[in-house]
């Protein structure tokens, strides 16, 4: 039983709220494992490429992108073009999802990166939560966290705000027991 935070950092924002769910969800009990989609210009990474096969037998995900151009970070996109077979299989139907995500602007296009990162999950039949109107970080006038997920806005005061990293973990709080209610 692992939730598997698949994402994708240049410039580590992203990274460091997945850090923060990694913890938010290992408080639960609940393994992640953090990982990042295969390369497409042959940088390394301090993290592990992901496997089809961990996506395939995760317990939940956690997909998180930086904002480019308002879109996704193509080596995500690009991986789940990879995916056919388990859409064919639906061996993701059912398991918990959320997503997060980073931009430089306040208004740069962070919710749209969300909203479209969910689509391939919809896709596959995942069960996509985001973030209750409980988490103190929807009340904030600065920062990044949305109701679709987590994000860090890093042109909105000094990030990381507390409030985002809090949203990060607790959204990995929450997938952790989603992925245990639905063992
Ligand atoms: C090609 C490219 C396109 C980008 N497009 C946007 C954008 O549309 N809106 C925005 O606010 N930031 C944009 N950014 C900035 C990144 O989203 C931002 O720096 C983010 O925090 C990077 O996350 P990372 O440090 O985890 O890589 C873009 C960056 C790159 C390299």
């Amino acid at each position: 039983m692992n939730l598997l935070i698949l994402f994708h950092s240049s410039g580590g924002h992203v990274a460091t709220l997945a850090d923060a769910i990694a913890m938010g969800c290992e408080g639960q009990g609940v393994d992640a494992r953090l990982r990042n989609p295969p390369a497409l210009d042959g940088r390394e990474t301090d993290y592990l490429t992901v496997t089809k096969d961990e996506l395939r037998s995760c317990g939940g995900l956690a997909l998180g992108s930086p904002t480019r151009f308002g879109q996704m970070a193509t080596p995500l996109k690009a991986f789940f073009e990879t995916t056919s077979d388990l859409w064919l299989s639906g061996e993701l139907i059912d398991k918990p999802a959320g997503v997060f995500g980073a931009s430089s602007s306040l208004h740069g296009g962070n919710e749209a990166v969300l909203l479209g990162m969910t689509l391939p999950l919809l896709h596959h039949g995942m069960l996509v939560t985001g973030v209750p109107y409980t988490d103190p970080g929807l009340a904030q006038d600065h920062g990044g966290v949305t109701p679709y997920g987590p994000s860090l806005v890093e042109n909105s005061g000094n990030h990381p705000h507390p409030h985002e990293i809090a949203s990060a973990k607790a959204l990995g709080a929450r997938l952790a027991k989603l992925i245990k209610a639905l063992a």
